[in-house]
């Protein structure tokens, strides 16, 4: 048998939009690629494919799926790793719950999620379902630290044809609120481990009565590593719930909730229903047997709730009386009456509030009509980057894209790196006592005195990643010449220990006059000022600013952050690729469906797929990729150049027509180049053919739109019917085969 070679790149399959694009997409990418003899393989990462490789005991043969995310994780690791990632789901647990009921449907025996497991059997079920749950995806790729920034390219083009921003008034009532003390930032406790603390520790819970549960064994922990804890009071987080729907209402706003559920897979859910419980109190009070019989959990949010009371009328008239009382809600659709309390995973921070920042502070009240908001952030640590740019834009009025500078950023990721990484070790307390870690040599390194539904969590930053952070930082200072601001709290806990590693290596390397340190607050103004100044920033942040500012400043910047080039760098040699700084756009889903449009904007895969290919080339020494890859780069300029990203209403070209477009100007460039006279050669003719055929090309994708479509699924479409729908035109198709 002959034998196959592994692929030299990988393309992730996902979820929703992204996914969709990619029936489009990837036959290009790989009839190009293979021109140069490369392969483009794939794995598969989107909820459904995870969900499937879990429980393989219960499926057919042919139903099986190896663990693909698995296996990617052990590959970012390698040397020769090249994966374009594109974003997935992570999934609430109804979004879970829907994705397990459609696979169930399609003829998957896969077990219900138990929502509260009782048996052994059960809890394992639980525990395997808990395992896809949240943000399960990227923590496990990332083995290296995030660069990210608009390429020259795309942020030109964003100052020639700045998108629209809404108007910001001096007067505007919109506001952030947070905890004024017991929070997580307020609790924070952290110590960088030295070689003797190193080694296995454990999470204990010590009861009042003196008895000891072990939470967590086996914790490895490496000498070098910053270890911090911290817990949030849930006392503390209800009564601020409640006085800010108060607030709320004798503000006039509108009430919104930020936090980001996915990523935060543990601690934020908790939060989100202690929000859900407080808009409900008095229906939890009259009616709490009521609810939980019907296996109410606020954490799933009102959406869930309502569908489990929908037949018990006298709950339901509670609900509404509730309702009249409340201030208005922030919608996240106000046609369908969803509002932010509805679904967990619908308002995600790190998108939710830079949309709202940049429509002047606005969000949809139940009225369909906009209005200002209370953005209801309850922990401290990150909160103030939001407030403290609304306070600048309140002063200032808003950004003008057309020629303000640019923030990029160097993100402190790598190895599950701070609170991305709590999920394991975080723990609502289940009673009044004692959280702390446990040294291997016996030593007690954090320990907190908790009251029941506390939610106590602890997390580590390796010691490796945080020196390649710095490093990461001082290339592209260097590069760039840019104000480079490493947004670190001395006064916090966790950051203070940070600039510990900092300080030493940028003197040690005579640099250190080149960068600031300034808290979150200090460097969001710093960095505004700067941007509205026309010059460029580099935020060097850790995990979760990586995560908000990355959307923040594109979407203000740029009106989206698909178009970033998103870099990891692996730690041990390869090359990660994310595209775009977004999520799946499940919203885009819905127009196709409905309409036969998807305006999904491939920009963020477009200079993925030029970066990989450079990488390629740089990396095993394939000329080939790198002609490639520089035609690549071509393509995406024409495709700025010549206005060819999809636009958002049906009838108008869409995401399908910009591949073509992608195409097109790829085969033109490779067909012009001069360094690899083959490829030149071999391109020619489909670039002519491509030309000569626009008019029946887009005159077939057109006609496509304006219809329902059918895909067969929403987490797990058929293969089929993806490709019919995405591959419309029949003349493109015969070209690309
Ligand atoms: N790297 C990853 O894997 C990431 C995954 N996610 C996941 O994505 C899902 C949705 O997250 P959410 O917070 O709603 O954020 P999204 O970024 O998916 O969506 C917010 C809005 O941003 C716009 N948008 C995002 N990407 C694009 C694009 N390529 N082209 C055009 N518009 C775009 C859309 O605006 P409009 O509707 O106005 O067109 C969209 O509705 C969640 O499941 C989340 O967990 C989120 C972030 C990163
Ligand atoms: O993994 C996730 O849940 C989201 C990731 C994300 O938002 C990001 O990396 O920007
Ligand atoms: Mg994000």
């Amino acid at each position: 048998m002959a034998e196959t070679k592994s692929p030299e790149i990988l393309y992730t399959i996902v979820d929703e939009a992204p996914e969709l694009a990619s029936a489009s997409f990837l036959p290009i990418i790989r009839k190009f690629a293979s021109a140069a003899g490369i392969t483009v393989g794939t794995k598969d990462i989107s909820l459904a494919g995870r969900i499937i490789a879990t429980f393989p005991e219960n499926l057919t043969e042919a139903q099986r799926q190896s663990d693909d995310l698995a296996e990617l994780g052990e590959l970012v690791k390698q040397p020769g790793a090249n994966v374009i990632k594109l974003p997935n789901i992570s999934a609430s647990v109804p979004q879970l719950v829907a994705a397990v009921k459609e696979l169930q449907a399609q003829g998957y025996a896969l077990p219900d999620y138990p929502e509260d497991p009782q048996t052994d059997a059960e809890k394992d079920v639980r525990a395997r379902y808990d395992g896809i749950k949240g943000s399960a995806v990227n923590p496990v790729l990332r083995e290296g630290n995030s660069d990210r920034r608009a390429a020259k390219a795309v942020k030109n083009d964003a100052q020639k044809n700045p998108h629209r921003m809404g108007k910001w008034s001096a007067d505007s009532k919109t506001k952030v609120s947070s905890m004024d003390g017991n929070d997580f930032r307020s609790n924070e406790v952290s110590a960088t481990l030295t070689a003797e603390q190193a080694g296995t520790a454990k999470i204990e819970f010590v009861g009042k009565d003196g008895s000891t549960k072990v939470l967590k064994d086996g914790w490895p922990l490496e000498a070098g590593a910053v270890v911090d804890a911290s817990f949030m009071s849930a006392r503390a987080l209800s009564d601020f719930l409640a006085k800010q729907i108060e607030e709320t209402k004798a503000d006039g706003t509108l009430f919104s909730l930020h936090l980001k559920a996915t990523m935060m897979k543990v601690s934020d859910p908790i939060i989100f229903g202690h929000a859900v419980r407080a808009w409900l109190a008095p229906v939890f009070e009259k009616h709490g047997d009521a609810l939980k019989a019907a296996g109410v959990n606020p954490n799933s949010g009102l959406g869930d709730l309502l569908e489990r009371v929908k037949d018990k009328p006298e709950i339901l008239a509670a609900i509404e009386e509730v309702r009249e009382q409340r201030p208005p809600m922030y919608m996240v659709n106000s046609d369908k009456g969803i509002t932010n309390l509805h679904v967990p995973s619908d308002v995600i921070i790190d998108a939710s509030m830079p949309a709202l920042i940049r429509a002047g502070g606005k969000g949809w009240g139940p009225d369909g009509n906009e209005g200002d908001s209370n953005c209801v952030i309850p922990d401290n640590s990150y909160a103030p980057v939001y407030d403290e740019s609304i306070k600048f834009f309140k002063e200032n009025g808003a950004l003008d894209p057309a020629t303000a500078g640019s923030v990029q950023n160097v993100g402190l990721m790598a190895q599950k790196a701070e609170e991305y990484g709590s999920h394991p070790t975080t723990f609502e307390a289940e009673a009044e006592g004692t959280m702390r870690i446990v040294l291997e040599n016996g030593d007690v390194l954090h320990s907190h005195d908790v009251e029941a539904g506390d939610i106590w969590r602890a997390c580590t930053t390796k010691k490796a990643p945080i020196e390649n952070w710095v490093q990461l930082a001082m290339d592209r200072q260097r590069l760039t010449g840019a104000q480079a601001i490493f947004w670190l709290d001395e006064t916090r806990a966790h950051d203070a220990e940070l600039i510990k590693y900092v300080t030493p290596i940028l003197e040690a390397k005579g640099v250190a006059d080149k960068f600031e340190i300034l808290a979150p607050r200090e460097a969001t103004r710093a960095s505004l000022e700067t941007i509205t100044a026309g010059k460029d920033s580099i935020a060097i942040t850790g995990n979760v600013l990586r995560d908000y500012l990355t959307d923040l400043f594109p979407i203000l910047e740029l009106g989206t952050s698909a178009k970033m080039l998103s870099i990891v760098k692996l730690m041990n040699g390869g090359g990660l690729f994310e595209t775009g700084a977004g999520g799946s756009a499940p919203k885009h889903v819905q127009q196709l469906v409905e309409e036969n449009h998807l305006r999904w904007d491939s920009m963020g895969e477009f200079c993925a797929l030029g970066e990989s290919l450079k990488f390629l080339a740089d990396s095993q020494g394939n000329d080939k990729a790198g002609v490639l890859g520089e035609a690549a780069e071509e393509a995406t300029q024409g495709i700025l150049d010549n206005d060819r990203s999809p636009s958002r209403k049906v009838g108008q070209p869409d995401n399908r027509d910009s591949h073509y477009w992608f195409a097109r100007y790829w085969a033109e460039a490779l067909a012009a180049q001069t360094k690899d006279a083959e490829l030149a050669v071999h391109f020619k003719p489909l670039a002519e053919e491509l030309g000569a055929k626009e008019a029946e090309i887009t005159g077939e994708l057109a006609a496509a739109q304006g219809q329902a479509a059918e895909i067969g699924g929403y987490y797990k479409p058929s293969d089929e019917q993806k490709a019919e729908v995405m591959r419309p035109s029949k003349t493109l198709n015969a070209i690309i085969g």
